[in-house]
């Protein structure tokens, strides 16, 4: 087939790879993972152990971590590797860290959605983000535990309980990719990160594509259910973990670019948005020094997606609402 989705996610690149192995880009960051034990932890901090903008990758879970810290430490590349294990270690994982990255918390079983997973993850990214808040205010947050429509907002409202809020620091990685055959193409992915609220821009990918309405359509779909795809297959062993390792670790490395002032890194991310009735909303951004530098909006595109984003707003404006009550009435 000429066109596939290669199983969703951020297949890319040869680019990424080799920027991120080969940099000459200077800057001697601390990273920090909290989650890194599990199925998206450890292969993201494999790769971020690889990533030479990096001198300082700090582990922090509730298991394992020690262990995980150690096995990493093997390897011979810049970072030096250290394990912290439960909440009594949690400050000295997070303190002096430039960027955070959290893919904490429970992933879906079959017939669950993202929001499901609310009860349990609001509290686990909650207490991660006080502690950046209070320990490291100025650190770049990435989350990537579920449901993000909801983590974000609470993650913002933490941050604002503690006086250290900054819009541009607080990231929610909602990152799909489309490739065409061995040409690779990008396709802007906007909104937010479940279901409906997921909008593929397929009239803006680069190089450009063009179907039958009837195609755009089983594509578009087909996007917004991939992760419920990998959900399935998985038949109860959780959802994405290998290929969000390799989005979370691109994502982290466009943002260690840009905070080395590299100009022109783009990419897409769920953040405080002024773009559409909804407060948070995912478009193309660019970084910058201090994080989110320009938010680059919707651009042109077509009714069809238009009315998309209109479907989603109902979803997430709830999950933007739901995530925000629970630090403000919770
Ligand atoms: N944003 C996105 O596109 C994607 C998000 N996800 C989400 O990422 C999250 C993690 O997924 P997996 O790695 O597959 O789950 P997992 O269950 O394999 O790993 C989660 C890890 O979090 C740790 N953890 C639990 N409570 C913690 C706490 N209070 N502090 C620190 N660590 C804690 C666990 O010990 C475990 O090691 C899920 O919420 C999942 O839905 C998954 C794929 C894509
Ligand atoms: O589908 C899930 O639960 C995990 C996820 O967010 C994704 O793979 O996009």
């Amino acid at each position: 087939m000429l066109f596939r989705i290669v199983s969703t996610r951020l297949i890319q690149n040869a680019k990424f790879i080799s920027r991120s192995f080969s940099s000459t880009t200077k800057l001697n960051a601390k990273v920090t993972v909290c989650g890194a034990s599990g199925g998206i932890g450890q292969p993201l901090s494999l790769l971020l152990k690889l990533n030479s903008r990096i001198s300082h990758l700090a582990l922090y879970d509730i298991v394992h971590s020690p262990g995980i810290a150690a096995d990493l430490s093997h390897i011979s590349t810049k970072a030096m590797v250290t394990g912290h294990l439960g909440p009594d270690q949690l400050r000295a994982a997070i303190e002096g860290s430039d960027v955070v990255v959290i893919p904490a918390g429970v992933p879906r079983k079959p017939g669950m959605t993202r929001d499901d997973l609310f009860n349990t993850n609001a509290t686990i990214v909650r207490d991660l983000a006080d502690a950046v808040a209070q320990y490291s205010p100025k650190a770049i947050i990435c989350i990537i535990s579920n449901p993000v429509n909801s983590t974000v907002p609470i993650a913002s409202e933490v941050f604002k309980k503690r006086g250290t809020y900054d819009p541009n620091r607080i990231f929610g990685v909602s990152t799909l990719d489309v490739e065409l055959d061995v040409n690779q193409v990008n396709c802007p992915v906007v909104g937010g990160h479940s279901g409906v609220t997921i909008v593929p821009l397929i009239s803006q990918c680069t190089p450009p594509v063009s179907f039958p309405q009837e195609d755009r359509d089983k594509l578009t779909k087909r996007i917004q259910n991939a992760g419920t795809e990998v959900v399935e297959a998985k038949a109860g062993a959780g959802s994405a973990t290998l290929s969000m390792a390799f989005a979370g670790a691109r994502f982290t490395d466009s943002m260690l670019q840009a905070l080395a002032g590299e100009e022109g890194i783009v990419e897409c991310a769920f953040v405080r948005s002024d773009e559409t009735e909804a407060k948070y909303f995912s478009t193309p951004l660019l970084l910058g020094k201090n994080g989110l530098d320009k938010n680059l909006g919707l651009g042109k595109i077509l009714d069809y997606e238009l009315n998309l984003i209109k479907a989603a707003m109902p979803e997430l404006k709830k999950n933007i609402q739901k995530g925000e009550d629970f630090i403000l009435k919770g």
